[in-house]
């Protein structure tokens, strides 16, 4: 059973109420998880404040970070337990995993440690009215019990995200895991405990979102910040919920990206570029792009290759090399991304490839699996055109002009990512500016500086996390000025 992990022991629901743990690529059961709630919130609460007054929040600054950076390594030794645990829980192939999630795990932590490490303080000086002198300096405080509320599509990694900055500023944290990926937070909280962190650092509240251990902890006082990425409608609630403790909120939600493919590019590049932006992780990454549009001179070659690519994926064992695509997360998320497939069909779309559920052998004729699917001729208003699938499926568009092409990525309440694939360098920066999103992809995708500000426009986003954007946002500045 996956228990809670607070105050540094693991433990079961007072409620002794639990759910299941299903594998997308059996539909067998993996355990069943505790189900937490108001009383697990507030325990791991009150054991976050006690370690933020007590052993964590008195630690020097330095030995927190090496505790961090033991944090990472602790998941470096143990990355095939964390492997086996994240392929349990999502189904997504080893080929993915272990050069995606788990090494991103690990990284994350270290990457911050080592930015808190080497940061600058900052101070000012300035005259005053009588002749004298002022002096003003800044410092940095943490921001209390953040909690952090994740996904299940990239579990480790964007638990890890939030983890590593919130903890390096000194913050304790109570993390609500996505219901169907209990596993690898579970796990690390017994690499926090084999390398030594104090109990209350880092707790594991396990629980579902409405009525459960996710809205408690989003009205819960004692929390000061909430982390969050998933879907925008969760976004609004989450925002509704905390307004009344008014609790500083970073948001990374959905998205409907759109992929700019110019004449000019490199094709090959292009068309491998789109085939992983559609249908990696099966679709199921914020970043990835669900409309492609192609310039026309190149529009029916595009759509014959990207065919090609997709009905080329190959589904099965995930712990075989060979598999480069998994199910979906869930029986319920693939019934809603069919019912998209369906939808699709009634606005008028031609279906490329794919559409329905592939024919496996067993034991994958049980897991959730939906076949990559590639659309044309759907009008741009089609609710197919407008709202976030998250599964392997793109529609593509032929388009004509510069200006076409930025108007169409433009129309979109969402604006989370672009890739933009041309050979013209004027062109590629000139529409990267005029796109709006947070973050725009030339001629690549899903490459990642963790230095830099990652994040959303319009439904897509609050606020920007990475590099300091993140140390920003899990600590308080206090400016204290002295008259010199
Ligand atoms: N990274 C992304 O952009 C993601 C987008 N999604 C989208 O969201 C859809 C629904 O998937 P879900 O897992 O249900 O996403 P979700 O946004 O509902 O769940 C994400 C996390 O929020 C929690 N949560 C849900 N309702 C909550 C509430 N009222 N208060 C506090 N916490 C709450 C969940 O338990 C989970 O830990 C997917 O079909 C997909 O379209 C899902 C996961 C990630
Ligand atoms: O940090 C990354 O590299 C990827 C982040 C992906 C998401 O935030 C997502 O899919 O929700």
């Amino acid at each position: 059973m996956f228990k809670h992990f607070i105050n540094g022991e693991f433990v079961p629901s007072t409620s002794g109420r639990t759910f299941d743990n299903i594998n997308p690529v059996t539909g067998e059961l993996v355990g069943k998880v505790a189900e937490g709630g108001e009383e697990e919130v507030d325990r791991a609460v009150a054991a976050a404040q006690r370690a933020l007054e007590g052993p964590w929040g008195t630690m020097p600054r330095l030995e927190r970070l090496d505790l961090l950076e033991k944090v990472a390594e602790g998941i470096e030794a143990r990355f095939d337990d964390f492997l086996a645990a994240e392929i349990a829980d999502t189904g997504k192939p080893k080929r993915f995993a272990s050069k995606v999630d788990i090494p991103r795990g690990a990284a994350n932590l270290k990457f911050f440690a080592n930015l808190a490490r080497n940061l600058e303080s900052q101070s000012y000086t300035m005259d005053t009215s009588d002749g004298g002198k002022a002096l003003s300096y800044v410092l940095r405080e943490p921001v209390g019990v953040v909690g952090v509320i994740s996904p299940w599509n990239l579990p480790l990694l964007l638990l890890t995200w939030k983890l590593g900055p919130a903890l390096a500023m000194g913050n304790t944290v109570v993390v609500k895991p996505s219901e169907e990926t209990p596993g690898t937070a579970t796990l690390l909280g017994e690499v926090f405990d084999e390398v030594g962190v104090p109990p209350g650092v880092y707790n594991v509240v396990n629980g579902l979102g409405p009525n459960s251990a996710g809205e408690a902890i989003t009205r819960h006082p004692g929390i000061s910040a909430i982390t969050f990425t998933g879907e925008s409608r969760t976004g609004q609630i989450i925002q509704k919920a905390s307004a009344e403790s008014l609790k500083s909120l970073s948001f990374e939600l959905g998205g409907k990206n759109p992929a700019l493919i110019f004449a000019d590019c490199d094709f090959d590049a292009a068309v491998a570029g789109t085939t992983r932006s559609v249908f990696a992780n099966c679709g199921q990454v914020c970043l990835c792009s669900e409309r492609v549009y192609v310039e026309r001179p190149i529009f029916d070659d595009f759509v014959a290759a990207l065919k090609e690519k997709a009905e080329d994926l190959k589904m099965g064992d995930p712990f075989d090399e060979a598999t480069g695509f998994g199910p979906l997360i869930s029986e319920e998320h693939r019934q809603k991304v069919l019912s998209y497939y369906e939808l699709a069909r009634e606005e008028g779309a031609t279906v490329v490839t794919g559409g329905g559920i592939p024919e496996l052998d067993a034991p994958y004729s049980n897991g959730f699996y939906v076949e990559p699917t590639i659309w044309t001729g759907l009008a741009d208003d089609a609710r197919c055109m407008r709202e976030e699938v998250f599964g392997p499926v793109c529609h593509i568009r032929p388009f004509d002009t510069d200006d076409e092409a930025i108007a169409l990525a433009n129309d979109s309440d969402y604006g989370l990512a672009a890739a933009i694939w041309t050979q013209n360098l004027e062109r590629a920066h000139k529409v990267a500016a005029r796109v709006e999103t947070g973050m725009v992809w030339l001629n690549t995708w899903f490459l990642r500086d963790l230095r830099t500000p990652f994040g959303g426009v319009k439904l897509s986003g609050v606020g920007r996390e990475g590099g300091m954007h993140s140390l920003d946002f899990y600590s308080e500045l206090k400016t204290v000025c002295t008259k010199l």
